[in-house]
Formats: structure tokens, sequence, C-alpha cells
């Protein structure tokens, strides 16, 4: 993405749609009404476990597919399992809301395994065999995930293949790898899908075969950019199929939406009961306020709080763009901490490859963007920092949601500036307590303020850029441009500027900050 790229979010956030428009199409092509609601079982959730007593042979499952349950461990189902298996196997759609770390890709693919084992056969000699289950993730990461969770479940089922087409890598080598290797279950993310929807010779005719379509990190692909190449794939795919929806939050605009992706009788499983809270009660959430100067010291502090109260610290620090989430990484380089760094600017590759270490290790920090927001599964991450504004307090909840899982402790800190502050009144729901400041002693500041020299200009000018095109696209903050630019320069200023960098002018125009006083054009 070049450096227009950066003024939107990872994912090519189009402009909102038109929430009302769209809802009332959905409603009236599919009668909201008709859908059915179920409570995952309260009694068995009592203590907030994710686990039940419920075996997976409890269920009519493939043997093949049992037996490499056994052998990943899982001995019973998770709640979202136990509530989704059932309905899903009587053939309904699903809309399926259970929280993060609770098993939701176990949930989706088991019975779309079966979908598969129980299809009849493809001819050896038919050169486009169809793909029978369609699984879109939002990410490269999480397709590559579910892929390999999928795998690990078709262990024992070597007639069954899945493939993963994801960006970033050669649309050759995806053609190649789906002609010559079987691919009855597709993992895809939207917009490479697309590609191949219009660029793969037979690929179209494949998916004329799909039985079951899922949507990971559903009200994820519904809201974003993503709707289009969403509704684009939709069409692509029989509708005569079943349609599962998965995610840890559904917001009800959102609820609307999914109408136009599932059957009007769906069953709508939301694992998180009515008046518990969406995040995990064994995750400490806390806040912090501070003038943006003090921000890089800041976490430079709490990190080495972390690390020294935590010997098998693991830390995921989110930051709001790409950019600035590099000048990050750089800057806690240079202050000698073990880092990693995952975004969009960088190769697809290098993102794998720090992904998987990161998963395995233990004794590292990871700073990312918002592509890691959602659905990666890192285990044992003991602390999850957020620097500045989420983007929503969905993107907060997801975020929050790479610790604490499995059941596991974590912890949770939400760094913002004062004139962020109202973020946190979409949180009041959640047990999210405001923290004290570390101290910050000078020494720090000196080592901070020096380290920061080290961090190469061209990096604080695409962060500053970066930083200004994201903070535009909060309502609440960008619809005072005067303003705006004031507080960038202030964040200018916190990384060591004396003056703030200069802008190509046809990016100021994209921002619609032309003749803004306090910038400066090139
Ligand atoms: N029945 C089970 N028993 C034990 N572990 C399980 C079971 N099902 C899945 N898991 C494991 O739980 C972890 C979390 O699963 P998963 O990543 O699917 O969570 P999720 O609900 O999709 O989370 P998110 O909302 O963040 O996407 C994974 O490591 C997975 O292997």
């Amino acid at each position: 993405m070049g450096d227009i790229g950066d003024l939107l979010s990872e994912d090519d956030e189009e402009e909102d749609q038109d929430y009302d428009f769209l809802k009332k199409k959905a409603v009236s092509a599919f009668g909201f009404d008709k859908e059915n609601v179920i409570e995952a079982d309260k009694t068995r959730n009592a203590n907030d476990s994710y686990l039940t007593k419920t075996r997976f042979d409890h269920y009519p499952l493939s043997p093949l597919s049992l037996k490499a349950i056994k052998d990943a461990g899982y001995e019973t189902m998770t709640v979202v399992q136990e509530a989704t298996l059932p309905i899903i196997l009587k053939g309904k759609d699903v809309l399926a809301k259970a929280k993060t770390g609770t098993g939701k890709t176990v949930a989706f693919l088991l019975p779309s395994i079966e979908v598969v084992v129980k299809s009849p056969p493809t001819s050896p000699d038919n050169n486009r065999p169809p793909i029978l289950a369609l699984v879109i993730c939002p990410t490269r990461e999480l397709a590559n995930q579910a892929a390999t969770e999928a795998n690990t479940l078709l262990k024992y089922h070597p007639s069954i293949g899945v493939q993963v087409v994801i960006g970033g890598t050669r649309l050759g080598l995806e053609q190649k790898r789906m002609q010559t290797n079987p691919c009855q279950i597709l993992v895809a993310t939207p917009g490479r899908l697309k590609d191949h929807i219009e660029n793969t010779p037979g690929f179209a005719t494949r998916l004329k075969g799909v039985k079951v379509l899922v949507l990971d990190e559903a009200d994820h692909l519904l809201d974003m950019g993503f709707r289009k190449d969403i509704e684009r794939i939709i069409s692509a795919v029989p509708k005569e199929r079943q349609t599962f929806l998965f995610s840890a939050t559904v917001p009800e605009e959102v609820r609307q939406i999914c109408l136009v992706a599932l059957r009007r009788d769906h069953e709508f499983v939301n694992c998180v009961h009515e008046g518990t809270i969406e995040t995990h009660q064994q995750v400490r959430q806390m806040h912090m306020i501070a003038s943006l100067d003090r921000h890089f010291s800041l976490l430079y502090t709490l990190l080495r709080e972390h690390i020294m109260d935590n010997v098998d610290y693991k830390v995921i620090v989110f930051c709001t763009t790409a950019m600035v989430t590099k000048l990050v990484a750089d800057l806690l380089g240079e202050l000698n901490l073990n880092v990693r760094e995952i975004h969009s600017r960088k190769p697809q590759s290098y993102r794998t490859r720090v992904s998987n270490e990161f998963r395995k290790s233990k004794g590292l920090i990871l700073v990312t963007s918002d592509v890691s927001a959602r659905g990666v599964d890192y285990p044992d991450v003991t602390l999850v920092l957020q620097v500045g504004l989420p983007k929503d307090r969905e993107q907060y909840i997801h975020r929050l949601g790479r610790t604490g899982r499995k059941g596991k402790e974590g912890e949770g800190i939400l760094l913002l500036a004062p004139w962020e502050e109202y973020f946190l009144s979409s949180l009041k729901d959640l047990p999210i307590t405001k923290s004290p400041l570390p101290s910050i002693d000078p020494e720090t500041v000196k080592k901070v303020q020096k380290a920061l020299c080290h961090v190469e200009m061209r990096n604080k000018e695409a962060a500053y850029q970066a930083w200004l095109g994201y903070y535009n696209s909060q309502k609440m903050i960008g619809r005072d441009k005067d303003r705006l630019v004031e507080l960038a320069n202030e964040f200018s200023r916190s990384m060591g500027l004396d003056n703030p960098p200069a802008i190509p002018k046809l990016i100021l125009g994209k921002m619609g900050l032309k003749n803004v006083p306090g910038l400066r054009a090139k």
C-alpha cells in the first residue's frame, strides 16, 4: 500500500456504509424478526469457563475427525462448539457470538469437514473439482491459522485437502496449488479470493460447488472496506448452501447486515449471555491518560516493569497505523528491548515468519497494527498494550482478546491522551479501571529521547503522515481540522522533531487538509 494507503486503516476502510439503507433492505428482504435467538447453556458456564463437559463423540462425527480431535488434545467441547454443532448438523445457518479465545475456529471447521466427508467423491478426470467449503478471514495470518487448524482436524482424512489464497503471495503459485492438490476446503482473504474469481480460469466454476460458506470475524468482514468483496463472493457461491458467521462481537447494526449472507430461518447463538461482559473476567483491564509528550517514555517504563515482573513475558503492543507501528518498533529496538513488528508494510513472508516465531516464543514483544487485532491465536500472551485510540469498541475487545485465551489470565492497558478520553464512554460496561501513571525517572526520559534521535527521519515523517491520516478519519478528532493539526504537531514534537514534517500536497488534498494552518506542504 503506498503513502495514501496509510491514510486508511489497514484494511482499506471505506466510507461507512449507509446503515439505514442497508438495514431497511436487509430487513425487508429477509424479515429480521424470523431470527431465532439461542442463549448457550448458562448453567454450564457459571464460572465463565470456556470448556463444557460434552465430549465430541457425543455427536455423529466422522471417526477419523474424532481421532484427529483426540490427537489435538481437545477432550471436551468449548461452550461455542457445544452450542453451535448440533444446530449446524441439523443443516441450519448460524450467526454465533462467543468470547475471544474460546474455540470458534474448530466450531466452524469441524462441521465444514463433515459436509466434505459426506459429499460424493469427485471423479478424478474432473479438472474443475468443486470447492465444497469456503472460509473467509479478514487477514492473511488468520487465514493461515485457520488452514493450519483445518489440517490438524484433517490428519486422518488424507483425501481431503485445504488450500489458502491470501494477498502477498504469487497468484500463479496459488493457482498451481489449487489445480494440483486436493482443495475441497479453501481458506481465503476477500481481496485475493475476488482476484481468483476474476482471473483464475475455471475457479468460478469450482465455487459453484460450495456447500458451506464461513465468515470468520464476520462483523469485521461486513462493516469495513470488505463489504463489496463479500457481496461479490456471496454472488459467486450457490444460494443453496449453509452459512456460518462467527465473531466475538456482533454489534446491533451488523446483526441486520448479516442477513445479506444468512437464510431468514438462521439461528443466532449467543454464548455471551445477556448482562455478562464481552471480555474475560480473568483479564485485568486498565487505562491510563497522559499527554502525548509522555507516551513513549510511559510505554518504555510499562514494558520494563512488566518484563521485570514476568520472566515469561509475552507482550503485544497495538499501534494505530502501520507506520506508527514501525516507528514504535524502531524506538523499542533502539532501547534494546526484544521486539518484532507486524504490519501491512512488511512483506508477507516476513509477517508469516514473525507470526510463527511469536506464536512459539516467550520473552518477546510484538509491536503490531490491527492486522493482528482479531483471531490470531498466540498462546500465553501476558500483556496487551493499546497505544492511542482504538478504531472502535469492537477493535478494543478483539485486541484485548489476544490475551486471556483458553481461560488463561492476562492484562490489558489502554494508553490514551487526554483528548482521547471520550473513547472510554464506549467501554463503560467493561471492567476497565483507571490506573495511576507509573513514575518516570528523568533518566528514562533522557534515554528515550536519545533513542528517538536514532530513529530514521523518514520513519518519523511516515509516522506523522499516517498519524494525521488516522486521526483525520476519527470523527470526534478529525472534524476540527485546526485542532487536529495542533494535536498532530504535538505528536511530531513527541518524536523529538522541532518542526512537523512536510506532507505532499496530493496527500493533504486527499485528507481535506489543504491550507490548514500549522501544516507544511511539499
Ligand atoms: N475443545 C477444545 N479444547 C481445548 N482447546 C481448544 C478446543 N477448541 C479449540 N481449542 C484451542 O483454543 C484456542 C483458541 O481457539 P480459537 O483461536 O479458535 O479461538 P476464537 O474463539 O476463534 O478466538 P478469537 O475470537 O480471538 O478469534 C486455540 O489454541 C485452539 O486450538
